[in-house]
């Protein structure tokens, strides 16, 4: 069993991005600044959204967090997103997950400039990710494609189970994993809380992403010998014997399954340190305008 190590490849990957934006830098270029908003003051979300200002500010980038009362109303918010969008010094925008009931996501999302787009959340990028054009691909589903390819793992004709139908991270998964393209071209199932057999057909993955949001359901005996195995799951469960009073966990039960699996990502550690990555190359791409000349 090899892990997939979320820790060193982000910090590769962070030192390849200090070295170009310090590249940018001295020729005088605009250095990428990446704006989140974040609504209300969900625990997770806090932590995330921190570590992605974090991390951009250690590579150089420029960072700015908009943070919104809970009870701002979906036009306020808007409002602010054509802010952003109009501003020519801001580059990447995320729109911080979950939003509050009253909120439509959607509407959000279709009103980030697509250009800024960094999460890849954007129907204008999902379908250009589908058809293989040059868009913003979603964060975590990238992060997960770097790792395979960093890792050298072969993908041609495998059978890739993604368990999750999100439309940011399972839908856009199985999406990447099936092009004619590396890391792709496996044959994809796409699995769901209404998939009848689930267990059947996890043991038939020899890719098996997990992105469903259940603390340990992917068990020991759901998956073959030898698969690669992505959890990509981040719960947080009650543990009394944190210091914080919780534990994260993934949707794979590490300890049963990694003894069976060639390749596994560690919940935390694996994935999420991936994504954070992703939306810094991103904001990187919207700087220099590679995806869209801006
Ligand atoms: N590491 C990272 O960077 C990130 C981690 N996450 C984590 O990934 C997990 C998934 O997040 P997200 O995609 O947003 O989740 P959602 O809750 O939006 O989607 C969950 C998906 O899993 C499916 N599902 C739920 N229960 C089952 C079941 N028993 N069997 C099979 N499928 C099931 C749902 O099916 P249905 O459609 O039928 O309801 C749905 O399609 C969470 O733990 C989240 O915290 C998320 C984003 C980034
Ligand atoms: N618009 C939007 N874009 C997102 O990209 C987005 C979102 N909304 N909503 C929520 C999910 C979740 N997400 C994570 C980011 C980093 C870690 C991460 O850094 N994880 C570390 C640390 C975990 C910890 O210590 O809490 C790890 O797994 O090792 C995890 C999860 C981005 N998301």
């Amino acid at each position: 069993m090899q892990l997939l190590d979320g820790k060193l490849l982000s910090a590769q990957i962070k030192q390849e991005i200090a070295a170009e934006v310090a590249q940018i830098n001295e020729q005088g270029g605009k250095i990428p600044h990446l704006v989140a908003i974040l609504v209300g003051n969900n625990g997770a979300s806090e932590t995330y959204v921190a570590s992605k200002m974090k991390n951009c500010e250690e590579v150089g980038m420029h960072s700015t967090l908009i943070r919104l009362d809970p009870s701002v109303s979906e036009a306020e918010l808007l409002d602010k997103v054509r802010e952003v969008n109009d501003n020519p010094d801001m580059d990447g925008l995320i729109v911080q997950l979950p939003l509050p009931d009253h909120i439509n996501p959607d509407r959000i999302m279709e009103t980030i400039n697509p250009a800024k787009d960094v999460d890849g959340f954007h129907p204008i990028n999902i379908g250009r990710m589908a058809k293989g054009l040059p868009a913003y691909v979603s964060a975590t589903p990238q992060g997960v494609l770097e790792m395979i390819k960093r890792y050298d793992i072969k993908t041609a004709g495998k059978h890739c189970v993604v368990v999750g139908r999100s439309q940011i991270v399972g839908l856009p998964m199985s999406i990447l994993m099936q092009r004619n393209t590396y890391p792709g071209n496996c044959t994809v199932t796409l699995t769901h809380s209404r998939t009848q057999h689930l267990e059947d057909i996890c043991r038939s993955a020899d890719i098996l992403v997990a992105a469903l949001g259940k603390p340990e359901f992917i068990t020991g005996d759901m998956v073959k010998e030898g698969a690669v195995v992505i959890d990509v799951g981040l719960e947080r469960v009650p543990d009394a014997t944190k210091k914080s009073g919780f534990a994260l966990k993934g949707d794979v039960k590490f300890d049963e399954v990694a003894p069976k699996a060639s390749f596994i990502t560690p919940v935390p550690g694996g994935v999420g340190l991936m994504t954070i990555c992703s939306l810094m190359q991103n904001t990187l791409k919207a700087a220099r305008g590679e995806v869209y000349s801006r």
